[in-house]
């Protein structure tokens, strides 16, 4: 798969650890930065990661903050992105299978390394369920296209 990470300066250090070993698994990885702990302002990142899985470059996006939090609000405010925060797996699982999530997000100062790596298993090994969810799915895109549900 191709898969887009990105992070802020708070989460360069595990993005970086994490681009590694998406790679080690024969991923493709398309890091859109930053690249070093000067300071920076999070929705950046977010929104050029976004913009590889929107643009149809990548297939999935790794996200990384100081909480997964802010980068994952600026994430979900590009088009056709639904991003999950995750600091354990199931809940990265599900956010695949019911909610066909296709970024996670991550918080470096919430999850180490071996936690993290363990998120990003069980997100990348889950697959969308479809059925009943598909058009609880499909709503979303309708919120985008500024209906009022
Ligand atoms: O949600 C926001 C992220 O956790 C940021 O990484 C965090 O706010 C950065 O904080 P600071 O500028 O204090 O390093």
């Amino acid at each position: 798969m191709k898969i887009a990470v990105g992070a802020d300066h708070a989460g360069v250090t595990l993005k970086t650890e994490l681009a590694a070993y998406l790679a080690e698994l024969g991923h493709e990885v398309i890091d859109v930065g930053t690249r070093n702990t000067d300071r920076t302002d999070y929705p950046i990142w977010g929104a050029r990661a976004a913009a590889e899985v929107s643009g149809g470059n990548a297939d999935l996006g790794v996200i990384v903050c100081g909480s997964g939090i802010g980068i994952s609000i600026a994430a979900n405010k590009v088009a056709g992105i639904r991003c999950v925060v995750c600091t354990e797996p199931y809940s990265a699982t599900m956010s695949r299978r019911h909610n066909d999530a296709n970024m996670l997000a991550l918080g470096e100062r919430f999850v180490g390394v071996d936690m993290a790596k363990a998120i990003v298993d069980a997100f990348l090994g889950a697959e969308f369920e479809g059925g009943r969810h598909t058009d609880r799915v499909a709503l979303f895109q309708r919120i985008e296209d500024g209906e009022q549900l």
